[in-house]
C-alpha cells in the first residue's frame, strides 16, 4: 500500500494524481469526484488536519488506556468506579443549560446518512434524526462522501431525490426533525485520507468534514444559535469525552463562535463506561445535552469486558433484554446521573420494525415497541429512538401520555437516589439459556449482517428486525465466547457442548439455509461466501477480535488507482 505522493517534495501545495487540491501532509486516495472535491476542499482539508495532528497523541494515548484497562479485566479484575474522581460524583454541579432547540426529543429516529433515508428521517414527525457514520454505516468511501454531501444539502435545506423506478421526487417538509450527527468511534481509522503519512482518525474525518461546511447555516437554520449538533459513540472513559471537548473548542474557536455552542449527548454503550457517566459528563459540561442508553453496544461490551471470565456468559441473545437486572440497573443510573446535572437522559433502541406482510405479528412487533417505551418513560427517560419511521406514532404516543405537556422529564424525574445503584447491580449476571436456535440464530444474523456491510450497507432488516454493527456484534461475541468456554447447550437434555465441530456444522447448515432465504441468484451475486469465511474466523479466533469492523474495513478500503489496501 504505497503512497502516491500528492503534495510535492517542495511543500507547495498542487493538484495530485488523483485531482484534489490537499494541503500539505494530506493525502487523498479515494477515487476521485468532482461533487467529492466540493467537500474535500482545502480548507475543509486543512480543518480536519489540524484536528489530527492536535489530537493523535491524545487518541493513541487513549486507546492504549483501552489496551491497559482489557488486560487487568483478563486478568480477572471487574469494572468500577473510580476512587480517584469520587469527588466529581459526589459533589453538587450541573451541565450548561439544555438548549431551546432541543428541549424536546421524545422521539429521535435514526438511520444511515443515505440520500431519501435521511428525507424520509427529517420528515417523519420525530423531534430528532441522528443521521449515522457509526453502527449503521458501512464506512465505505462513496457512503462516507456522499453522506456529507446529503447532509450538507440537508442543513441547507436543498436536498431532494428523485426515485426513478417509482416516479416520486422526496423533499424537505416545512416541519423537520432536528439534526444530530454521529461521528464513528474512536478506534476506526479512515485509509481513504491519509495525513503526515498516517489514516486519519475517522471520527475526525466524519465531525471535521461536517462541522466545517454546516455549521453557519446550522445554527441559523436548526439550532435557535446553538449547534451543531452530535452524537458520540462507543467511549470507555471520560479521558475520551475530554479529547471530544477539547475538539469542540477548537473548532468553535476555529468558526469564530461561542464556547458551548456545539452540544453532543454521549451513548453510554461500554460497560467501563457505565461506572463514569458522571465524569464523562463533567467533562463536557459547557458542550453536553445528555447521556443515551446505547443499550445493543452495551450487551456486546459486557460480553468483550468479560470475555476471560467463563462464569459470566451470556444466555441468548433474545433474552438479553432491558429488564435484566444489569440492564435494568444502567438504565436507572443513566436517568438519575443526567436529572442530577440537568440533561436529557435517552432510551435507546426496540429492535423491532413493522412486519408489513403479516398483520398479526405487525401487531405482537409493534406491541413490544409499546411496552419497551412504556418501561423506558415511567423509568423517567426524557426520550427515545426508533429505528423507522413507522413506530414514530406508536413511540411518540406513549411518551406524549406519559410525559403530559412537559417537553422532558429532567427536573420532575429522579434525581437522588443514584448511591442506592451499586456496582454488584451493574455487574449482575444475566440470566435465561443457552440454546442450539441460540448458537443458529446468532450464525445466520452475523454472516447475513457482514455480506451486507460489506456490499456497502451497515443496517439492514433480518428476520424482521433492525441489524446493525451493534447487534450483530451480540451475535459474534456471543458465538466466540461459547465456543470459547465450551459452554453446554440448555433445551435438549443432552449435554451437547459448543466445540468447532459442532460450530462448523452449524454453519455449513445456516449456510444452505440463507441460500434458500435470499434465493440463489442473490446469494452467487452476494459476500455471503467471504462473510461467512470473516465471521467463521472471528468466531473461531483464539483471543477476540475488538471490533468485527475493523477485519471488515480491510475489504472495502479500495485507493485509486484502484488497489485493495490492508491496514
Ligand atoms: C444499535 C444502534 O445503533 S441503533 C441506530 C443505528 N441503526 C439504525 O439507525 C437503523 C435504522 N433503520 C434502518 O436502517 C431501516 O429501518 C432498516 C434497514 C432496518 C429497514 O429498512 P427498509 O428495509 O428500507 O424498511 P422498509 O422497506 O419498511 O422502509 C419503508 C420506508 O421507510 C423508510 N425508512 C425505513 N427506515 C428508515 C429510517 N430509519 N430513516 C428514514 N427512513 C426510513 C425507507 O427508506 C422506506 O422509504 P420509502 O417508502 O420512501 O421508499
Ligand atoms: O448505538 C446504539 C446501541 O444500542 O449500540
Ligand atoms: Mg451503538
Amino acid at each position: 500500500m504505497g503512497s502516491l505522493g500528492i503534495y510535492s517534495e517542495s511543500g507547495v501545495t498542487k493538484k495530485g494524481s488523483r485531482g484534489y487540491d490537499v494541503p500539505e501532509g494530506v493525502d487523498i486516495r479515494g477515487r476521485y469526484d468532482e461533487e467529492f472535491a466540493k467537500i474535500l476542499n482545502k480548507e475543509a482539508l486543512l480543518f480536519v488536519a489540524d484536528l489530527q495532528r492536535t489530537f493523535r497523541n491524545h487518541i493513541k494515548y487513549s486507546m492504549e488506556c483501552r489496551r491497559e484497562a482489557k488486560r487487568r479485566y483478563n486478568e480477572g479484575a471487574l469494572p468500577g468506579f473510580d476512587p480517584a474522581t469520587k469527588y466529581i460524583r459526589d459533589s453538587e454541579w450541573t451541565c450548561a443549560p439544555v438548549p431551546p432547540a432541543v428541549a424536546d426529543r421524545r422521539v429521535e429516529i435514526t438511520g444511515p446518512v443515505e440520500r431519501k433515508m435521511i428525507i424520509n428521517a427529517l420528515n417523519s414527525g420525530a423531534k430528532v434524526f441522528m443521521a449515522d457514520f457509526e453502527d449503521a454505516l458501512s464506512p465505505n468511501w462513496e457512503n462516507l462522501m456522499r453522506g456529507q454531501i446529503n447532509l450538507k444539502d440537508a442543513v441547507d435545506g436543498t436536498i431532494s431525490f428523485h426515485d426513478r423506478v417509482r416516479n416520486r421526487v422526496y423533499k424537505l417538509n416545512d416541519q423537520i426533525a432536528k439534526l444530530f450527527v454521529r461521528p464513528r468511534g474512536w478506534h476506526l481509522p479512515e485509509a481513504h485520507i491519509f495525513i503526515d503519512g498516517e489514516p486519519a482518525t475517522g471520527c475526525l474525518v466524519d465531525f471535521g468534514l461536517y462541522f466545517f461546511h454546516n455549521h453557519s447555516n446550522f445554527r441559523r437554520s436548526q439550532g435557535q444559535g446553538y449547534g451543531p449538533f452530535f452524537y458520540l459513540p462507543k467511549m470507555e472513559h471520560s479521558r475520551e469525552a475530554k479529547i471530544w471537548n477539547s475538539v469542540f473548542e477548537r473548532a468553535e474557536k476555529m468558526a469564530g463562535i461561542e464556547k458551548g455552542s456545539i452540544r453532543a449527548t454521549v451513548l453510554i454503550e461500554t460497560l467501563p463506561a457505565v461506572f463514569q457517566m458522571n465524569e464523562i459528563l463533567y467533562e463536557l459540561r459547557d458542550h453536553s445535552v445528555g447521556l443515551n442508553c446505547g443499550r445493543w453496544d452495551y450487551i456486546f461490551s459486557y460480553v468483550k469486558t468479560f470475555q476471560a471470565h467463563p462464569d459470566r456468559l451470556l444466555p441468548d441473545r433474545v433474552q438479553v433484554g432491558m429488564t435484566q437486572h444489569f440492564m435494568r440497573s444502567y438504565s436507572d443510573l443513566l436517568i438519575r446521573t443526567c436529572h442530577r446535572r440537568g440533561v436529557h437522559a435517552m432510551g435507546g433502541m426496540a429492535a423491532q420494525i413493522p412486519i408489513r406482510d403479516d398483520q398479526k405479528a405487525n401487531e405482537v412487533a409493534l406491541e413490544l415497541v409499546r411496552k419497551d417505551k412504556l418501561r423506558e418513560v415511567k423509568a423517567g427517560h426524557d426520550g427515545t429512538w426508533a429505528a423507522h419511521p413507522g413506530l414514530i406514532p406508536a413511540c411518540m404516543e406513549v411518551f406524549t401520555n406519559n410525559m403530559g405537556n412537559a417537553p422532558n422529564q429532567i427536573r420532575s424525574v429522579r434525581q437522588d437516589d443514584a448511591a442506592n445503584l451499586t456496582e454488584e447491580d451493574l455487574l449482575q449476571r444475566p440470566r435465561g439459556v443457552r440454546t442450539m436456535e441460540g448458537l443458529r440464530l446468532n450464525t445466520r444474523v452475523g454472516i447475513q449482517y457482514l455480506a451486507a456491510w460489506l456490499t456497502g450497507a451497515g443496517s439492514v432488516p433480518l428476520y424482521n428486525l433492525m441489524e446493525d454493527a451493534a447487534t450483530a456484534e451480540i451475535s459474534r461475541v456471543q458465538n466466540w465466547q461459547w465456543l470459547k468456554y465450551g459452554v453446554e447447550l440448555d433445551g435438549d437434555g443432552l449435554g451437547v457442548r459448543v466445540n468447532k465441530e459442532l460450530f462448523g456444522r452449524v454453519v455449513e447448515e445456516e449456510m444452505e439455509r440463507i441460500e434458500k432465504e435470499v434465493g440463489k441468484e442473490k446469494f452467487k451475486k452476494g459476500m455471503y461466501k467471504e462473510a461467512c469465511k470473516m465471521f467463521t474466523r472471528q468466531c473461531t479466533a483464539p483471543s477476540l477480535d475488538d471490533f468485527l469492523t475493523l477485519d471488515a474495513y480491510n475489504y472495502i478500503v479500495i485507493h485509486h488507482p484502484r488497489e485493495i489496501s490492508r491496514l
